[in-house]
């Protein structure tokens, strides 16, 4: 009996992207169509996920607790972790490549701080080429691994004026553009195996982390560079125009990013605790200038990332080494 609403009735089957019914007739493509679309949830099958996650942890030997994606420039915060079994993305099967500068594209798990940990050396954006489901499917493989947390970092522009570069934005929340375009990880059949089909997203990001990062940041000094706000992702990989930044800010946006929204409502449908922060890479300009230097850009992306990987190391480590303390 077919799940999906592309053929009806007892006996339709799926062959690859296409519906087959009782006599075989396809009622899933148009006649000759040659190129089938494929919703996205269909392009990692949960088996599929299950082999990728089987050969990380029998290659690893471990099920790790924690998972760490890190941002543009912030591959760093894997290089923290102890005892490393690394895996090359192209030596995953069925695992795509990073292609962005920042993005050294390795899968490095471990320990850090007393806890099993695997991070993403390089995560994968939807302007790369990639579906949403594939930006997004490490998530997947990270929860049939055994992961309980998401640690979600990202390098963004500052919209909110009070936001100075080198700034930690704690995300409490998001406003997914693509989601309003009609896009999402999630579209096509869902998998209960995964979660529901209709997942919640309020209360996304784990207030007890929020405030245990705060304290954090008080802990270390550097309270005045903390701040909570909302993130925003946009396809890229152009940066935003003023009258877009403008329109951003009167949305209640205080930095903004082409990632990190995806893999968090892929995180949150399979139920697990995400925690998110954006490095403010630079300042996004909503008045009109002349000024080449109010033009956002990949280097300083970097530089400003290379520049504030130690306090971003210290924060994330510091949080495991607290969720660990608390159950260990
Ligand atoms: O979100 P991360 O991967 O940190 O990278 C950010 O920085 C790049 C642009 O400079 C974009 O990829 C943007 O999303
Ligand atoms: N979209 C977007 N992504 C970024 N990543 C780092 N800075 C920016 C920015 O200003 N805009």
């Amino acid at each position: 009996m077919c799940s999906r609403d592309c053929c009806s009735g007892p006996g339709g089957s799926h062959r690859g992207n296409a519906c087959t019914d009782k006599k075989g007739a396809k009622s899933g493509s148009l006649a000759g169509e040659k190129i089938i679309p494929t919703p996205q949830s269909l392009l990692y099958p949960y088996e599929v996920i299950e082999e990728i996650a089987d050969f990380i942890t029998k290659g690893s030997g471990m099920r790790p607790r924690i998972g760490i994606i890190c941002g543009s420039g912030l591959g760093s915060l894997a290089d923290m972790i102890q005892d490393p079994k690394i895996f090359e993305y192209e030596k995953i099967p069925n695992f795509p490549v990073s292609t962005v500068e920042g993005h050294a594209g390795r899968l490095v798990v471990g320990t850090l701080e007393g806890a099993t940990v695997m991070a993403m050396q390089g995560r994968f954006h939807f302007y790369e080429g990639y579906p949403l489901a594939k930006c997004s499917m490490p998530v997947r493989v990270m929860k049939l691994c055994g992961v309980e947390y998401l640690f979600a970092t990202n390098a963004a522009g500052g919209i909110n004026p009070r936001f100075a570069v080198g700034d930690i934005m704690l995300m409490h929340d998001h406003v997914n553009m693509l989601g309003f375009a009609g896009n999402s990880p999630l579209q096509g059949p869902n998998d209960p195996r995964f979660g529901p089909r209709f997942p919640a997203l309020v209360n996304s990001y784990n207030k007890d982390l929020i405030n245990k990062a705060i304290e954090i940041g008080k802990a270390m000094g550097i309270e005045s560079n903390i701040h909570v706000g909302v993130y925003s992702c946009l396809g890229g990989p152009n940066y935003e125009t003023i009258a877009e930044l403008k329109a951003l800010r009167m949305m209640g946006v205080d930095a903004v990013g082409m990632s990190t929204v995806h893999e968090v409502i892929t995180a949150r449908h399979c139920d697990m605790k995400v925690f998110a922060f954006s490095l403010i890479t630079n300042k996004c300009a909503t008045e009109y200038s002349d000024k080449k230097d109010e033009e956002a850009n990949h280097e300083e992306v970097m530089a400003v990332a290379k520049n504030r990987q130690k306090a971003c190391c210290e924060l994330v480590s510091r949080l495991i080494r607290e969720i660990h303390m608390a159950s260990p």
